[in-house]
């Protein structure tokens, strides 16, 4: 059976222009620079500061010295919530950056050319709103649930009067949807129980301490292994559909088989987003689990904080595949919907979801959190941008592609095949040769060149990212260095041969 750990060199690391990719923190300076910091620091046998990760205080207290010393940003928070890491948080909050800057979906312009985001369950670390506003300039409306988080998140973003006027914090308020096919009304003010639940204060604190480690490497790859899957109204992720889709039941993190739930909390979007409004992104980082038994399942994986912050019903799977369910309702209000996603079981279900629900394109990356990994999950619906290929591109009948990136094994008939299923799905008749290795296509003028060429580079592009690997058998003729390629025949426009 083939290793499921991958070499460390093919681990996503810390995204390139995440300012600790090439200068981790430094504890010992910190400690120098803070004292209350280096009250947690010490040193061990080979000389290195370390703090303990178990220690809920040494890590909040790390967070608020980088959050602090690099970022110029005031915060707390109140004892036993969720800590955010500084140096991970970033790095959703660069994918974000990545994706509003590529070209894939048009760009819509504001009326002060602020990028806006919407941050799902802000917590009352407030992070990355904190984060997103003083990095990159953006605005935001961050949402939570809870009393306790909504009061630390506004405290955090008035300590910061630079950048408060661009944050601002929205508490859920039952908005009268029906959830799960009518089980909860939720404009009677909820239950007794939700009120209990969502009143906590500091004093529930849960004897789970923050150890969402984070390590930083130097390692100079860029966290954008994110796949672009475009193809006419669906989606196509091969990285993470190249096996079965795994559809209901679903594996939970034990092994065992468990029945889909739906999401009975509070709203998420709708009802939240208020008539009119339009946002750039959202972003969520969401209540992982069904139960604190489940958020402390795996020894390895860190989790910390109030169960509010770690549990909703039905677990993350139901909380995101809501807020799919929500954004076919927004559709346009969102340039990107976003969301981190826990368990891989649960990304494979959610984009066949996406899929169902017709979103133009979606976009995958992995999050390396220390032990633990996480991905992040995209989708729009806006229509993706049309590119324009040279004329000297257009007039070639025969283009090569390169499958570069190779990170894993995939036979060569696989990725012909994949390739021709993305044709068809265009509507494109196509029929592929595995011995020319090639994919012979028909199309009329109405496809040919721009529209088909610009999806043939995305469908090679996002290829070629899923790690595509080729049999030396295949490889003749056009092996370049050790790469393969594959040649597509364009037929010249208005000499289109029958297949
Ligand atoms: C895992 S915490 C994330 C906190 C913070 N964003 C972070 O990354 O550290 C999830 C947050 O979502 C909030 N939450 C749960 N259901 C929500 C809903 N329907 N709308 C908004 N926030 C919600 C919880 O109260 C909690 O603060």
């Amino acid at each position: 059976m083939p290793s499921r750990k991958r070499k460390r060199t093919e681990r996503p690391a810390i995204h390139r222009r995440n300012r600790y990719a090439d200068n981790p923190p430094d504890f010992s300076r910190l400690a120098s620079l803070y004292p209350s910091f280096s009250n947690y620091v010490f040193y061990s046998r080979d000389g290195r500061a370390r703090i303990d990760w178990t220690d809920f205080n040494a890590t909040r207290e790390l967070t608020r010295v980088l959050l602090h010393h690099d970022h110029g940003l005031n915060w707390w928070i109140p004892d036993g919530h969720l800590c955010p890491t500084v140096p991970n948080r970033s790095n959703y909050i660069h994918w974000i950056e990545d994706l509003l800057a590529s070209d894939n979906i048009p760009k819509t312009s504001s009326v002060d050319d602020r990028v806006k985001g919407f941050d799902i369950g802000t917590g009352a670390n407030c992070i990355y709103p904190l984060l997103g506003a003083s990095l990159l300039g953006w605005s935001f409306v961050g949402t939570d649930i809870t009393d306790v988080a909504i009061e630390c998140a506004d405290k955090n973003v008035k300590s910061n009067p630079h950048i408060s006027e661009f944050i601002e914090i929205r508490k859920v308020e039952d908005a009268g949807i029906v959830y799960g096919g009518g089980v909860m009304q939720l404009s009677d003010g909820g239950s007794e129980e939700k009120d209990h639940q969502r009143s906590r204060r500091c004093s529930d604190l849960i004897d789970t301490r923050n150890v969402e480690n984070f390590k930083v490497t130097n390692s100079e790859d860029q966290l954008d292994n994110g796949q672009l899957m475009k193809g006419g109204d669906t989606a196509e992720l091969d990285e993470i559909l190249d096996g079965e889709v795994q559809q209901q039941p679903s594996e939970s993190a034990d092994g065992h088989l468990t029945a889909d739930k739906s999401y009975f909390g509070p709203s998420i979007l709708l009802g939240v987003v208020k008539d009119g409004e339009t946002f750039d992104f959202c972003m969520c980082n969401p209540p992982f689990f069904e139960s604190m038994e489940e958020a402390g399942q795996n020894p390895k994986t860190s989790c910390g904080g109030m169960p509010e912050e770690m549990i909703c019903p039905g677990g993350e799977k139901a909380f995101i595949s809501r807020i799919i369910e929500d954004s076919v309702s927004l559709r346009d209000s969102f340039r990107w919907y976003t969301s981190m996603v826990g368990k891989k079981s649960n990304l494979k279900f959610l984009i066949s979801k996406l899929r169902e629900v017709r979103v133009t394109i979606v976009k995958t990356t992995e999050f390396v959190q220390g032990q633990t990994c996480r991905w992040g999950l995209a989708w729009s619906f806006m229509p993706p941008a049309r590119k324009l290929v040279p004329s000297h591109v257009a007039e070639k009948t025969n283009l090569s592609f390169m499958l570069e990136a190779f990170q894993r094994q995939a036979s060569a008939f696989n990725v012909l095949e994949s390739a021709r299923s993305f044709f068809c799905d265009l509507g494109v008749a196509c029929k592929s040769n595995p011995s020319s290795f090639t994919i012979d296509i028909s199309m009329s003028n109405d496809h040919f060149p721009e529209l088909c060429t610009a999806t043939c580079l995305s469908v090679f592009r996002s290829l070629s990212r899923s790690g595509c690997s080729f049999g030396e058998r295949i490889c003749t003729g056009k092996r370049e260095s050790s790469f393969g390629s594959i040649s597509i025949n364009f037929p010249a426009a208005g000499g289109i041969p029958q297949t």
